[in-house]
């Protein structure tokens, strides 16, 4: 099961900055930034350090804002399976700029571009855009994209584990 995370910065006007994903699994949605974690790593060192690599934005660790602990499953290839802490972001230092692996561009909170995101986004997103702190459990179909299955709870105080020693 790979650690991942995600992080949305959101600017002064309440838009959200995505970026469309250039390459790999997921190719061509728009996504948040993140990625998965390297060993040794905390999961809010991955999440800064993804979120400088696809779109330069500098953050501080601790401006990180806990929303949501998801465990993505794929039973077709359980090589896709990760979970991943979700972060908004208020504060960061340096100009977005486009990447190898993501193009950035800000989008309306009221009108994200759930037709080209992967398809559980349009449920749990609008949750934490509502201000819930939330942890799902989210299954794919033999696709590795329909949606087979979900569950999600509120879980104020979600705080992130250990991360594995192995994974
Ligand atoms: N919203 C959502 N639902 C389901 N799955 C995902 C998302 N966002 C995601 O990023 N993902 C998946 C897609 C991948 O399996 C992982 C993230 O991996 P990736 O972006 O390839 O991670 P990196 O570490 O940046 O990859 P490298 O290209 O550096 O190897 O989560």
């Amino acid at each position: 099961m790979r650690p991942t995370t995600l992080c949305f910065p959101v600017n002064a006007q309440g838009q959200i900055l995505l970026g469309r994903k250039k390459r790999g699994f997921g190719v061509s949605k728009w996504n948040g930034f993140g990625g998965k974690i390297e060993r040794g790593e905390t999961f809010r060192a991955c999440a800064v350090r993804e979120l400088y690599e696809e779109c330069h934005l500098i953050a501080d660790e601790a401006a990180l804002q806990l929303v949501a602990y998801l465990d993505f499953r794929f039973p077709a290839d359980s090589a896709y399976n990760h979970i991943g802490y979700v972060y908004f972001l208020h504060d960061w230092k340096g100009t977005v700029t486009a990447s190898d692996e993501m193009e950035p561009c800000w989008f309306s909170a009221s009108s994200l571009p759930y037709d080209e995101m992967w398809k559980a986004d349009g449920i749990w997103i609008p949750m934490i855009l509502s201000g819930r702190i939330i942890s799902g459990t989210i299954v794919f179909g033999d696709d590795n994209d329909s949606i087979a299955h979900t569950d999600f709870s509120d879980t104020p105080g979600l705080l992130e584990q250990t991360v594995p020693d192995t994974f």
